[in-house]
């Protein structure tokens, strides 16, 4: 094993910039997106897609919205070639679509390049060859000049194929490939070269594409060359300046960002960030974050839960569930403290108010995620996320000294059970815990007259038989506690009490919740009824019976 040391590597050298400008831009505007997913993306996988998944993947990208998408490498593989061909002879493609195809730039690849493209009716053909130090001086053995040749022959090739099909809106995309590894003064004198060439103009712009093929340094460098490129170039207004970063570093997003605030218009990038090592520029989390600072990304990613289908399908790459907006944990909150946030929050939110919750950048509505999913229950959790998961799922807004009595019954379970507490297990617990109305006394028929003060008079079924109570109070709350006190030789406080109607489940039952005082021990009731009395003199006795099985237990102990 070699040793682990460091010194065995070189910082990188930076471009020199001046008055650098991009530090104080922000994105106000969405990028010209292009996807590779079908070429960068496919060309990374253990099993390059199969032409029915290259079908599903291309559709998918059409919907979301790409106008440009790169479909494959046809002079490459017989597979790329007959999709290409199966795209244009089948009419696949939308009229405001353009399909774009590498190349070397190698003569008989472009010219074979050009017969997938035959009767395209808009295509962008991109030619690269790698213009670094390191491909220079190890892989093609030659030096500036030769490298610029390779570059300004492959795009006079390029200009004279499409020259012979003039029935086909042609794009020409250059890339200096391993950009990131070139001296950024040879860049620009490559594609100069190129440019020259091409002879674009601001009404038929050709695409300078400069690739972070290789993440090298951090993405304030690399916004440094795009806008050191930028100012350098020739016919800046007759160019579209395009990134295409990798995330060797873990900062494709970072970069591409950064890069245009640099001055770059349009970003290469693939689905959920699948591509070559640690893959491409992630566009969804790109596309993403510009849609969480109100900015309009021009990509319809509504539906997520079918872009990662199609892409886990189509890559057979799984997604990590932390994946940003599209893991299926990304909008999840597990610990107590964020749990109680995010509740307080979602109950101020109206949809006529800007977004405001904390610990949730967007709502997860937006990306076809629920509520319901936001807040899950563990052992790590406290009465925010069981409230909350209660009220979503069953429509119980517990008051929160019932929140508190319940949460510790929750954790004890969880940590007995060692994971998350379904929705479901929640309510058993609390109706088993609280809902103690029926047992062992249950509410059988009772009458109430009004006079100076209310009476009550209620028969209590026990073990096959039925006692009579009856008591005065106030209202009938405390006449039924009054009746109970009396029978049971018991002192019976109320010292809270709230109802709500129910509105999920059924729309004409409410519930009562009781908190008393039993001989100086507090206890908690609920219960649920058609009719609101029944329902509250159902919580109170759901207090007694808990104290009547206790003194039970502890006389049979
Ligand atoms: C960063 C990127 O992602 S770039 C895209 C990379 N994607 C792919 O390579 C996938 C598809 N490619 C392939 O299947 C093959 O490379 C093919 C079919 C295109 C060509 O295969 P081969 O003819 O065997 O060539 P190979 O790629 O190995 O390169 C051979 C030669 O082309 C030269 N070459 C490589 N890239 C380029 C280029 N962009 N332009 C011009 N010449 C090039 C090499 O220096 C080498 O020259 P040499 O034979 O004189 O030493
Ligand atoms: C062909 C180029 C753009 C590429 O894929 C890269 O540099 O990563």
């Amino acid at each position: 094993m070699t040793s682990f040391d460091h010194t065995k590597y070189r910082p990188f050298e930076p471009v020199a910039i001046e008055n650098r400008t991009w530090p104080d831009q922000e994105i106000t505007t969405a990028p010209l997106w292009a996807s590779v997913d079908l070429r960068d993306g496919n060309q990374a996988l253990v099993e390059p897609m199969t032409v029915d998944q290259k079908k599903e993947f291309f559709k998918l990208l059409v919907d979301v919205g790409f106008k440009e998408i790169e479909v494959g490498f046809p002079a490459a593989s017989q597979l790329d070639f007959d999709f290409t061909r199966w795209l244009i002879e089948e009419d696949q493609v939308p009229d405001d679509v353009y399909i774009q195809v590498l190349t070397q730039a190698r003569p008989e690849l472009i010219e074979r390049t050009y017969e997938s493209l035959k009767g395209a009716k808009k295509a962008v053909v991109h030619v690269y060859n790698s213009t670094s130090k390191t491909q220079r001086e190890q892989v093609f053995r030659l030096g500036k000049d030769g490298i610029k040749d390779i570059a300004v022959k492959g795009a006079q090739c390029v200009k004279d194929h499409a020259e012979k099909h003039p029935e086909t809106e042609w794009v020409f995309q250059y890339s200096p490939e391993s950009f990131t590894g070139t001296e950024t003064d040879f860049a620009v004198e490559v594609c100069d070269a190129v440019i020259d060439v091409w002879q674009p103009t601001p009404e038929k712009k050709c695409i300078i594409n400069l690739p972070a093929t290789v993440e090298v340094a951090t993405p304030n460098r690399f916004a440094d060359q795009i806008e050191y490129f930028c100012r350098k170039v020739t016919k800046r207004d007759s160019i579209v300046i395009s990134l295409h970063t990798h995330n060797d570093r873990g900062c494709g997003v970072a970069a591409a960002e950064l890069g245009l605030m640099a001055g770059a218009d349009r970003i290469e990038g693939t689905l959920l960030g699948n591509g070559e090592r640690t893959g491409n520029m992630d566009v969804v989390t790109m596309a993403m974050n510009m849609y969480s600072q109100g900015v309009d990304p021009k990509l319809a990613l509504g539906d997520m839960d079918r872009i990662v289908s199609v892409v886990q399908s189509c890559t057979q790459l799984p997604i990590h569930p932390r994946h940003p907006y599209a893991g299926e944990l990304v909008f999840t909150a597990f610990s107590g403290s964020h749990q109680d946030a995010i509740k307080k929050c979602l109950t101020n939110q109206t949809d006529d108010k800007p977004w405001d919750v904390a610990y949730l950048p967007i709502d997860p509505r937006d990306v076809g995620r629920s509520y319901q999913e936001v807040i899950r229950v563990n052992s790590q959790s406290g009465k925010g996320g069981v409230a909350f998961a209660l009220e979503q799922e069953y429509g119980l807004a517990l008051p929160r000294w019932l929140q508190v009595e319940l949460s510790p019954i929750i954790q004890r379970f969880s940590e007995e059970d060692g994971g998350v507490v379904e929705a479901e297990d929640m309510k058993r617990l609390f109706e088993q815990s609280f809902m103690t109305g029926s047992s062992p006394y249950a509410l059988g028929n009772y009458s109430l007259t009004k006079d100076e003060r209310d009476k009550v008079t209620a028969a209590l079924n026990h073990a096959g038989g039925s006692v009579n109570i009856e008591g005065e109070g106030n209202g009938a709350l405390s006449a039924f506690t009054a009746a109970l006190s009396d029978h049971f030789n018991i002192r019976v406080d109320i010292v809270q009490y709230q109802e709500h109607a129910l509105t999920v489940g059924s729309d004409s039952q409410a519930i009562a919740y009781v908190q008393a005082n039993i001989d100086g021990e507090r206890f908690n009731g609920a219960a649920i009824d058609n009719d609101i009395v029944s329902a509250s003199i159902q919580a109170v006795l759901a207090t007694v019976n808990q104290k009547v099985a206790e003194a039970s237990q502890a006389s049979v102990a």
